[in-house]
Order: C-alpha cells, then sequence, then structure tokens
C-alpha cells in the first residue's frame, strides 16, 4: 500500500492567547498542497521499521511515523509488525508540517492495512497527541483550525491556486517561534472572517489581502532573509506572499499553477529551495 502525505501552508495565522497547557490558542486558515512526501507499507513479522532517503529527520523511533504506529499499536493493542518506507519531498522544519502529514498518512494507513476499524474522531484524537497539525493533516483540504489547532471546520477549497515555495537553507523550530512571539509587543491578528469572505466568494483579491501571520514577525526577528524573499515573491509578481507557519518558507500565490512556474524560473535565491506546487 502507497499513500501520498499532503504539505499544508497557513493562509491565515492568528493567536488569541495562552492556554494553560502552554501551547497557545490559535486561530489560522490552513491549507492543503499538492506536494507530498510518500509512504509505502509492508508487513513484516514483528516490529516497526522505518526506512528514510532523508538525512534530516529521525530514523528511529523519534520519526513521527515510527510514533504514530507506536501509538496505535498501544491504544488498540495490534502486536504491530510493519516496515514503512518514507520518500521526503516536503522540506523538513519549514512550516510546511511535514511530520505532521507523515504522522496522519500513517495513522491512516496502519487503520487500513490492520483492519483496526477506529473511527474519523479516534484517528484525529490520537493524532492530537502526535502533534497539533496532525488532525488538520487527517482532515485535508482547506480548513479554519482553532484551540491548539485541533478543532476544525471544512471550508470550500478555492479553485487550484498556484503557489511558490521558497525554503531557506536553515529550519525553524516551531516552539521557538511561539517563544519569540512572546516576546514581542502585541501585532495586528488577521481578519479571519474577512478571509472566509473571500473563501466563499471567490474573491482573489481579497484572498491576497487577507495574507497574515503574527509568528512572521517573530520569526523574521530571528531571520531577517524571511521578509526580504517576501518582497522578492511579491515582486515576481505573486498576489500575496506569506510566511507559512512558523516558516522559514515563505510562499507566493498565484491565480494558476503556470504563473507560479514562470515566476519560479525568474527567482534568483542562491541556496534557497524553490518548489513550486498548486493548492488542493
Ligand atoms: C505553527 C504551526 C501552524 O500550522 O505549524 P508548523 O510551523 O509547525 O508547520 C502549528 O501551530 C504547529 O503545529 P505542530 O508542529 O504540529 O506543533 P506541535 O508539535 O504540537 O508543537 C510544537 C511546539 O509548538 C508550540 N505550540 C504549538 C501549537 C500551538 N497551538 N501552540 C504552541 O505553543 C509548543 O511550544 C509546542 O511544544
Ligand atoms: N517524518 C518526519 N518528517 C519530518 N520531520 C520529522 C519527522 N519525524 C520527526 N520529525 C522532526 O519534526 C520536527 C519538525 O519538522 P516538520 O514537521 O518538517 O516541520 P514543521 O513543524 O515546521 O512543519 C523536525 O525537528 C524533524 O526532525
Amino acid at each position: 500500500m502507497k499513500l501520498k502525505a499532503h504539505a499544508k501552508i497557513n493562509l491565515t495565522l492568528g493567536i488569541k492567547g495562552l492556554r494553560p497547557d502552554g501551547y497557545h490558542e490559535v486561530e489560522m486558515v490552513m491549507q492543503s498542497v499538492e506536494l507530498h512526501d510518500c509512504l509505502e507499507f509492508s508487513p513484516i513479522p514483528e516490529g516497526i521499521e522505518i526506512i528514510t532517503d532523508s538525512p534530516d529527520i529521525p530514523p528511529g523511533s523519534d520519526n513521527l511515523v515510527h510514533r504514530a504506529a507506536a501509538l496505535l499499536m498501544e491504544y488498540t493493542g495490534h502486536p504491530g509488525g510493519i516496515r514503512i518506507a518514507l520518500k521526503k519531498n516536503i522540506p523538513v522544519a519549514a512550516g510546511l508540517a511535514g511530520g505532521s502529514t507523515d504522522a496522519a498518512a500513517a495513522l491512516k494507513g496502519l487503520n487500513e492495512i490492520w483492519e483496526l476499524k477506529l473511527t474519523k474522531a479516534e484517528l484525529f484524537r490520537l493524532g492530537e497527541k502526535l502533534g497539533a497539525d496532525v488532525p488538520f493533516c487527517l482532515l485535508g483540504g482547506t480548513a479554519l483550525a482553532r484551540g491548539k489547532g485541533e478543532e476544525l471546520i471544512p471550508l470550500p477549497s478555492p479553485k487550484a491556486l498556484g503557489v511558490l515555495l521558497v525554503k531557506p537553507t536553515f529550519g525553524v523550530s516551531t516552539a521557538e517561534a511561539y517563544r519569540k512571539y512572546d516576546e514581542l509587543p502585541p501585532g495586528p491578528q488577521p481578519d479571519t472572517d474577512g478571509m472566509l469572505g473571500a473563501l466563499r466568494t471567490g474573491d482573489w483579491d481579497g484572498l491576497c489581502a487577507g495574507l497574515r501571520n503574527v509568528l512572521e514577525r517573530a520569526t523574521a526577528a530571528m531571520h531577517p532573509e524571511v521578509p526580504e524573499i517576501k518582497k522578492l515573491l511579491l515582486e515576481s509578481g505573486a498576489g500575496g506572499a506569506l510566511m507559512s507557519g512558523s516558516g522559514p518558507t515563505v510562499f507566493g500565490l498565484f491565480a494558476d499553477f503556470p504563473g507560479a512556474r514562470e515566476a519560479a524560473s525568474g527567482l534568483e535565491l542562491p541556496g534557497c529551495g524553490i518548489l513550486v506546487t498548486r493548492t488542493i
């Protein structure tokens, strides 16, 4: 069995406050993109084996795919016995939910292969234990996320938009970006209702104007490359540009895929990873 695990971008990311558990109360509009990792599942006599082509992620029991499989075994009492080959295409520690989407795909895939018959609600509850973004990755498409990120309301997806992703060489720790946010004076929050309206009516200008992520300023305070890349993306013809999640990836939005591909060919950003994809 093979499964695709799609990356996400944040069209908005607002923070409503700090929760008693130390997490931040968020309000964000999330969007899946076509860019994906691939997971291939093969039964083995016992245990959990993860094989990956990426030197950037933990190969053993710390890998989120391994953790997802172990959590399912613990929850259901299943004896295990699975090899998962993980092909990474999503940049790591990039704000694109690479680890979370791999974990979500592992939960989905193993629920089928091991015939566990867990409900969607059970998978969402288990996913939440692995990471705040895992429930959205299980859902996919376009959604409003609240709470830690696990309270989800599905939204109408925009027509396939071109997305040009620029990932600087360095990664960003999500915890560090939230910590830096707490140190800075408060800034403007996204207009979530405005973004929901733009999605409902298919208002391209409204969608571009509504892009806002309060973690952008926090990550930019540590990495001045972020606003520089954003400026270049806007100059390249993007309708709007924004850092995704905790960064450092910055995306430019284009009305269609060819527009994003053309802009990418003109970008000169030595050392940065440049990927062209589309919303799904
Ligand atoms: C910022 C976002 C936006 O979509 O994405 P990424 O940049 O990671 O892709 C998410 O909130 C990240 O979700 P995820 O990466 O699953 O977070 P987790 O592993 O659960 O948490 C990592 C750390 O981030 C902080 N954290 C996370 C979520 C949240 N609502 N409040 C927090 O303060 C906590 O310090 C936590 O220890
Ligand atoms: N399967 C995985 N894919 C990506 N990262 C993983 C995986 N398993 C564990 N990690 C770890 O999760 C952390 C966050 O990576 P990632 O999910 O790619 O970034 P982000 O939270 O910014 O979207 C990294 O430190 C990485 O080593």
